[in-house]
C-alpha cells in the first residue's frame, strides 16, 4: 500500500485538491481500462467536490457511479446520500441513467437490500460468490466517531469480511454499507476530512497502534494507493510525527 497524506490550508484548496486528483484517477482508469468504477461517500463534505466535477467535461458514458454506503431511507429523503450526490452532480451531467448504481433501500428487510446490491456488483464485475471485485476509486470521509462509510463502532458489520455488501448500524438505524474488504480492494482510496472535530479520531486513526473496533477508520489499507486529504482544522495536529 501507498500511503499519501496532504494537510490543505483550508477546506476551498482541500476541495480542489481532491477535485484533482479525483479527476487524475478517472481519467487514468479509462485509458487505461477504457472505463471507471468509482464509489461516493455520503454527508456533508464531498457536496462541493461533487458540485466541481459537475463542471467538468468528462466522458461520462464510460463513469460509473456506486456508494460505499446509504441510509436506510428513500432515495428522495434529505438524509439520502444518493439524493446528495444526484442533486450536486449526477443531475447536472449527461451520465446515462444505467451507470448509476445506487444501494437499494425499498426492502422490507435490509439485509435483503445488501444482498441484492451485493449481487448487482457481482454481475457488473463479473465476479464470483466469495471473489472480491477492484472499484478503480472509492472516496470516503469519517466521522467525529472514527466510522467510515457505514461502518460505526463496536458493530456487527465490522466482522463481516467475507461479504462484499452488509448492513450498518448507526445508532439501531440500519444503513447498508461495502465491507472493509470490499473497500481494501481498490485501486484508489480517498479519505476527505474537514473541521476540528474530526481531529480527536484521527489522532486514534494515525497512531501506530490502535484498537479498530473503536475507530473503524483503521480497518481501511487498500491493496493500492491510500489517500488522505485533509485540511488544516482537521489536520494540523498529523503534521509531524504522525506523518509517513
Ligand atoms: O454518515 C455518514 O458520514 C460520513 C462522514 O460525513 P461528514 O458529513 O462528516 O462528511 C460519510 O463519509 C458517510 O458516507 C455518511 O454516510
Amino acid at each position: 500500500m501507498k500511503k499519501i497524506v496532504e494537510v490543505l490550508p483550508d477546506v476551498e484548496a482541500l476541495i480542489e485538491r481532491a477535485r484533482v486528483v479525483t479527476l487524475e484517477k478517472i481519467n487514468t482508469a479509462i485509458a487505461e481500462r477504457g472505463v471507471c468504477t468509482i464509489a461516493l461517500s455520503g454527508g456533508g463534505t464531498p457536496k462541493p467536490l461533487y458540485e466541481a466535477i459537475a463542471q467538468q467535461k468528462l466522458p461520462w458514458d464510460k463513469i460509473h457511479i456506486f456508494w460505499g454506503d446509504e441510509r436506510y431511507v428513500p432515495a428522495d429523503d434529505p438524509e439520502s446520500n444518493q439524493l446528495m450526490a444526484r442533486t450536486a452532480w449526477l443531475d447536472r451531467v449527461d451520465i446515462p441513467a444505467s451507470n448509476i448504481h445506487p444501494m437499494p433501500t425499498d426492502k422490507a428487510d435490509p439485509a435483503v437490500a445488501a444482498s441484492k446490491h451485493e449481487r448487482e456488483l457481482q454481475e457488473f464485475f463479473q465476479v464470483a460468490p466469495g471473489e472480491f471485485p477492484l472499484f478503480d476509486i472509492i472516496l470516503l470521509g469519517i466521522g467525529d466517531d472514527g466510522h467510515t462509510a457505514s461502518l460505526f463502532p463496536h458493530t456487527e458489520a465490522l466482522k463481516v469480511s467475507d461479504r462484499l455488501v452488509t448492513v450498518g448500524n448507526k445508532d439501531g438505524q440500519p444503513r447498508i454499507t461495502f465491507t472493509y474488504p470490499l473497500i481494501n480492494q481498490a485501486r484508489y482510496v480517498m479519505f476527505v476530512v474537514a473541521g476540528a472535530s474530526k481531529k480527536p479520531a484521527l489522532a486514534e486513526i494515525f497512531a501506530p497502534n490502535g484498537d479498530a473496533s473503536t475507530y473503524p477508520s483503521r480497518l481501511i489499507q487498500p491493496q493500492g494507493e491510500l489517500w488522505w486529504l485533509l485540511d488544516r482544522a482537521a489536520g494540523e495536529d498529523l503534521r509531524s510525527e504522525n506523518l509517513p
